[in-house]
């Protein structure tokens, strides 16, 4: 398939695939940062750039109402993601973040934001390096200026601020195929609320199933179930960061968090981040943790329901409570929090309790991505430590 923008950029590209002579990592060196073009890239003339300020709440709400109506659908276009403004604000100022990174395009005659894109820098491993890259993400152009190429401007100019603070690498993720995945995750869903999910056709009646019977199916207790599990506070910021680092340890990618990261990126923020751990009741150790993040989606077209709450699983570690107990865990928190399913990737470990909790394989796909850093294999999603908002 012809990626004409993609195959001008330093990404894996899919003829070298197999190509083992290619050393793994960067794929280009750093350019002086003098040589690093200073000025914005050229829009098409009705545009111009402006940046972000998400403390604003003008212009926060003016991306709010821009990916509301205009970012990623389902593959029916029977569902689209609704961030929140909070969680859009915690998503883009996390330690370190770049104002600059928060990229905007406006029509010139009525200021109207028409498309975005933003970075915030995350230090990530790659197997034993850590390298200091930009995650990349909600990428998205008005509907009405689909098929203008604006999105390979938008690209090179988030660059190019990149390129500016120093950071030669970049993550993200997509449902579309592009040069060229580090790994390929499948998505799932476990249905808390069955009934909605079937009204709104996220979900269908199974064959031979009653409505009633699968709302038996997917019934969970009223309370958790392991001694010790407990919201996380911010005095457990420490204990959790140990915890984190060291099980992440075994995958080939992940982020490397220290504790400012754990503090912005896990403590529990209302309708944005949920975060449980467990404290052995006898020792008071922290030996389990667990995390999902919240993306309701509009539901597009459907008389009696207007959003599906979706609880999206982040971060789970396991070292003395079982992932499985720990996670059916999660879901009882899920749906006494009234979320309607309970989303997760198959990556980290996470493919070991999927069937068993009664998670479906969803109808697509997550693609990884890194910019400007090569990797030797595939990945298996079981290798990816990486979770992306
Ligand atoms: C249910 O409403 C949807 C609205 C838009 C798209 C999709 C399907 C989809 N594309 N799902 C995912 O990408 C996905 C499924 C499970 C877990 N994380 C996911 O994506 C995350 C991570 C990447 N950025 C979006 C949120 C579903």
């Amino acid at each position: 398939k012809r990626h004409k923008f993609w195959e001008t950029q330093p990404v894996g590209q899919f003829k070298d695939l197999g190509d083992a002579s290619l050393p793994e990592g960067p794929i280009e060196p750093p350019t002086p940062l003098s040589e690093v073009k200073q000025e914005p890239y050229n829009l098409p003339s009705p545009y111009e750039w402006t940046t972000c300020d998400m403390d604003s709440e003008e212009m926060c709400n003016e991306v709010y109402v821009l990916l509301t109506n205009n970012y990623v659908e389902d593959d029916e276009n029977m569902f689209r993601f609704n961030y929140s403004k909070e969680f859009l604000r915690w998503a883009l100022r996390p330690p370190g973040f770049y104002r600059s990174w928060h990229i905007g395009v406006r029509v010139k005659t009525s200021k109207k934001l028409v498309a975005f894109i933003t970075g915030v820098p995350a230090r990530i491993r790659a197997r034993d390096t850590v390298v200091t890259m930009a995650e990349i993400n909600f990428l998205c152009v008005h509907k009405k200026l689909r098929s203008k190429r604006l999105a390979p401007v938008m690209i090179k100019e988030v660059t190019r601020r990149v390129h500016m603070e120093n950071i030669w690498q970049a993550a993200y993720t997509a449902g579309v195929v592009l040069p060229t995945p580090i790994s390929t995750c499948q998505y799932w869903h476990r249905s808390l609320n069955p009934k909605k999910l079937i009204d709104v056709g996220f979900s269908r009646l199974g064959a031979r199933m009653t409505m009633s019977r699968t709302i038996k199916l997917y019934k969970l207790p009223d309370q958790t179930v392991t001694p010790g599990f407990r919201k996380m506070e911010p005095h457990d910021v420490p204990a959790v960061t140990r915890l984190l680092r060291n099980y992440l340890k075994q995958f080939v990618v992940a982020p490397d968090f220290d504790e400012n990261d754990v503090e912005h990126w896990l403590l529990p923020k209302e309708g944005v981040i949920d975060s449980y751990l467990v404290e052995s009741p006898e020792t008071h150790e922290i030996t389990d943790f667990c995390s999902f993040y919240t993306l309701p989606s509009s539901i597009l077209g459907n008389q009696n329901h207007s959003t599906l709450k979706a609880a999206y699983s982040y971060y789970n570690v396991s070292t003395k409570t079982p992932l499985i107990q720990l996670m059916n865990d999660a879901l009882i928190v899920a749906k006494q929090k009234d979320f309607d399913v309970f989303n997760a990737l198959d990556v980290m470990q996470n493919e070991s309790f999927l069937k068993q909790l009664k998670f479906g394989p969803g109808d697509g796909k997550l693609h990884y991505y890194l910019y400007n850093y090569r990797l030797k294999h595939v990945l298996r999603a079981s290798e990816l430590g990486l979770v992306l908002l």
